[in-house]
């Protein structure tokens, strides 16, 4: 099957709060969206790469690719106001059987990772990247109340990538505009479906940097893997 990628970077960082968004900000001396395209432009499964930016870091975002010689990023378009309608955008410029949806602001992913995910939905038609939850999670009833606690056994951290049929995920896009439901990852829209979404066990160090300590921690991670020989 071939595969492509939509890597979603149109995002805002509110909750980072740095003065640059996140895909520009430094992570070992390089931007954390070349460690995320680096992921992607080896793995060998992965043909081609959608790259989805706000308006105005369309040429930032293309000097990254063209200094890093990131040959696999085809188009370089622009997102929406969330993510979802950032993912439906790199979705309509694609044209592979396979589509991954990964998220910029994850740039410790792996090849490895991707390939997993690319096999996982080969076999099963979808599949995303997730952990298990380490804490106890706690339901509230909005009023800083407790009201229920999941059993931990049955609950996932889901990451990015997610692997689907393009096609298949372009209709739960289009069901979800129509019915005006929103969605925090793509998996949610097809589980609304009634479809099923395998899980691919990855790793905790797959972070999303989301606020500032967030960035000290992928340092630390990355040193460590680079430490350990580990390639991206
Ligand atoms: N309208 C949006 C919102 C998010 N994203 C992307 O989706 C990923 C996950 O989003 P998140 O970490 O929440 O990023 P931001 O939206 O930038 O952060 P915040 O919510 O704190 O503003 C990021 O790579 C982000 O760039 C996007 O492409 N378009
Ligand atoms: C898709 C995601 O990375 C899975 O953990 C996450 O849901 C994105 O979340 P955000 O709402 O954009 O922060």
């Amino acid at each position: 099957m071939d595969w492509g990628a939509v890597v979603v970077a149109a995002g805002r960082g509110t909750r980072m709060g740095a003065a640059d968004n996140k895909p520009y900000l430094k992570l070992a001396g390089r931007a954390v969206l070349a460690h995320t395209l680096e992921a992607f432009e080896r793995c060998s499964s992965v043909s081609s790469i959608v790259l989805v930016v706000t308006s105005g870091e369309r040429k930032r975002a293309s000097e990254i690719v063209e200094n890093e010689g990131f040959g696999k990023v085809k188009m370089i378009v622009p997102g929406g106001a969330e993510r979802q309608d950032s993912v439906y955008a790199g979705l309509a410029v694609l044209d592979t059987e396979g589509v991954l949806v990964h998220d910029a602001a994850r740039p410790l992913v792996t090849s490895a990772q991707i390939e997993a995910c690319c096999m996982a939905a080969e076999a099963h038609g979808s599949s995303a990247l997730a952990v298990q939850v380490k804490d106890t999670i706690k339901v509230s009833d909005g009023n800083g109340f407790i009201v229920a606690t999941p059993e931990r056994r049955t609950l996932w951290s889901v990451q990015t990538p997610q692997a689907f049929l393009r096609l298949e995920l372009m209709q739960a896009h289009r069901q979800a505009q129509e019915e005006g439901a929103s969605a925090t990852d793509d998996a949610m829209l097809l589980e609304r479906l009634g479809r099923k979404v395998a899980i691919v066990e990855g790793n905790y160090a797959n972070i999303k940097i989301t606020t500032p300590e967030d960035l000290p921690i992928a340092e630390l991670l990355l040193a460590r893997r680079q430490g350990e020989g580990v390639r991206e």
